[in-house]
C-alpha cells in the first residue's frame, strides 16, 4: 500500500518520536526548560501571559500534590513556580498550561541559535514530497502550538514551517482522547477517513482511528518498544520513506 493508496488530504504529524527523537525532547529541551524556568517567570513575572498561566498551573490537580509535599506554606513566587514546573517536566507530565510555559522559555534558546529542533532526516524530504503532491501537513502535539512552530521554523534542516499548513495543541483536546481527532478533522474541514495520522504512541493511534482517520505507528529508534498486539494492530514504519511500500499489518 503506497500512500498515494491510503487517500489521504491531509498527513497529521505527531512530534516526539515521530518526526522528532525523543531523546533531543528529554535530553535538550527538557533541561533547557528547566534550567530557564526561573530566569523567564521572574523578568515576565507581572505580565497578564505569565499571570494567566501561574493561575492555571495552581489549578492542576498536581500543585496540590506538589504543595503537600513542601514543610511550609509556599509564597506564590517566580522560584516556587519555576520549582513547581521543574516537577511536572520531571514527571513528564503533558499539562497544557506547563507546555505554554515551556514554548516561550524555548523561545529565547530557538533565537540565540543554543536550541536547534531536531527532525530525523526524512522528515524534510517528505514534507516536501507531500506537499508538492498537494497534500496538506499538520502537527498535533502536546507540545505548545508556539513550540510546534519553533521546532520546525528553526530545525536542523532549515526552515520547515511554510510547509505546515496547520497546528494542534492540547487546546483542542488530549491526544489518547478520539473527540480531539473528530475536532481536528472539523477544523481542516476534511473528512478524518482523508486524515493520515502518523505517531509513536498506539493509544493515541487508537483514538485516531476510532474518530475515522487512517494511523500508521512510528518505530524510531529509542521509542517504546511496541507489542505484538500492536504490530498487528496498525502498520508500522521505520521511517516516513517507508509509507510508499507500506505493508497492512
Ligand atoms: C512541540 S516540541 C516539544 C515536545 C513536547 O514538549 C512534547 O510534549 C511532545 O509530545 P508529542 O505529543 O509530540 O509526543
Ligand atoms: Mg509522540
Amino acid at each position: 500500500m503506497a500512500l498515494t493508496d491510503l487517500s489521504a488530504k491531509v498527513v497529521l504529524v505527531d512530534i516526539e518520536g515521530t518526526t522528532t527523537s525523543i531523546t533531543f525532547v528529554h535530553d535538550v529541551l527538557f533541561p533547557y526548560a528547566k534550567a530557564n524556568a526561573r530566569q523567564y517567570l521572574s523578568e515576565t513575572w507581572e505580565t497578564d501571559d505569565t499571570k494567566q498561566i501561574v493561575e492555571e498551573l495552581k489549578q492542576l490537580p498536581q500543585y496540590t500534590e506538589y504543595a503537600s509535599t513542601l514543610e511550609t506554606r509556599p509564597e506564590i513566587n517566580a522560584a516556587h513556580i519555576a520549582d513547581f514546573s521543574r516537577y511536572l517536566i520531571e514527571k513528564d507530565l503533558k499539562v497544557t498550561p506547563l507546555k505554554t510555559l515551556q514554548g516561550h522559555i524555548w523561545a529565547k534558546g530557538y533565537a540565540s541559535g543554543e536550541l536547534k529542533g531536531h527532525v530525523y532526516e526524512d522528515v524534510a524530504v517528505a514534507f516536501q514530497a507531500w506537499s508538492d503532491a498537494g497534500l496538506r501537513i499538520a502537527v498535533y502535539s502536546s507540545g505548545s502550538v508556539a513550540a510546534q512552530k519553533l521546532i520546525f521554523q528553526h530545525s536542523i534542516a532549515g526552515d520547515l514551517l511554510p510547509l505546515l499548513s496547520a497546528h494542534f495543541d492540547t487546546h483542542v483536546g488530549h491526544k489518547q482522547q478520539t473527540e480531539s481527532y473528530t475536532r481536528i478533522a472539523e477544523s481542516l474541514e476534511v473528512d478524518p477517513q482523508h486524515v493520515l495520522f502518523l505517531t509513536d504512541v498506539p493509544e493515541e493511534a487508537s483514538a485516531a482511528r476510532d474518530a475515522g482517520m487512517q494511523t500508521v505507528l512510528l518505530a524510531r529508534p529509542g521509542n517504546a518498544p511496541l507489542t505484538a498486539e500492536h504490530t498487528s494492530s496498525f502498520p508500522v514504519v521505520t521511517n516516513f520513506v517507508a509509507l510508499q511500500s507500506l505493508k497492512q499489518p
